[in-house]
């Protein structure tokens, strides 16, 4: 396909969100495009290729280049630091990183541990308070760490809240508000400067319009 843009899309619940965006920008995708278990979805009328990947990974992609653009949470960005471009706000998934414990607990003095799925955000939270602390990464589940001894604190999104209610958990504090950005591989924007501008124009615009999303 001539010109062809290949986007890097989160598996996962900013998926439909996502998908939703594109289309009020105008773009056709077919109906069966969220159902699909296909890891490549070419959409030729719109010279678009798909690539499905899991949300932390996206921009490795992107920074690899094999996607010239990407869509990825902010804490995935903070979170692997990876050289691409931040290009638009998207305003979907928003949530916050917060660090969490249960109530009226205080930190072990020395070393402290925290449990998170973020380890890199984490620790350099902690570095600039100025404290010490030792890291644990888990892949999910985060708020059990706290509740069977196996942290002090955890650091971790919080969206609604309920997942920290229910389990009897406390924020202690705000770290960074987070949504969903579209990135860009440098180079692919140097290249196809043209195709990338009309995509973040439509999608600035849908925005604009404030459509309100499903
Ligand atoms: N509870 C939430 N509410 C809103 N947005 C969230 C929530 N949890 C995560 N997000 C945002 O959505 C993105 C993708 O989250 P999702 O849970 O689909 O993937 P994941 O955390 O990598 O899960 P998995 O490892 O199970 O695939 C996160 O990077 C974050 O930006
Ligand atoms: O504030 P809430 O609305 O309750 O949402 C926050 C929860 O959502 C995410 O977990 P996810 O559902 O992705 O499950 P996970 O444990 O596999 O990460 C996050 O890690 C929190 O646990």
């Amino acid at each position: 396909m001539k010109d062809l843009i290949t986007i890097a899309m989160p598996k996962g619940r900013i998926f439909e969100e996502a998908a939703d965006l594109l289309r009020q920008a105008g773009y056709e995708l077919p109906p069966e495009f969220e159902d699909s278990r296909k890891l490549i979805i070419d959409v030729e009328e719109e010279r678009f290729r798909f690539i499905l990947a899991k949300p932390m990974d996206v921009p490795t992609y992107v920074e690899h280049g094999v996607a010239d653009l990407g869509i990825a949470g902010k804490d995935v960005m903070l979170e692997e630091e990876r050289d691409v471009y931040e290009l638009l706000d998207l305003q979907i998934s928003k949530c916050y990183l917060a660090v969490a414990g249960l109530p009226g607990t205080r930190m072990n003095d020395v070393a402290p541990k925290i449990a998170t799925k973020y380890p890199n955000v984490a620790a350099r939270y902690f570095r600039e308070q100025g404290e010490q602390v030792e890291i644990i990464k888990l892949n999910g589940s985060i708020e059990l760490a706290p509740l069977i001894g196996l942290s002090d604190r955890i650091v971790d999104i919080v969206s609604t809240g309920r997942t920290l209610v229910e389990n009897g958990l406390v924020e202690y504090e705000r770290i960074v508000d987070i949504t969903s950005r579209l990135i860009v591989n440098p180079v692919s924007y140097r290249m196809k400067d043209e195709r990338i501008n009309e995509l973040v124009e439509r999608l600035t615009s849908v925005m604009q319009e404030g459509v309100k999303l499903r």
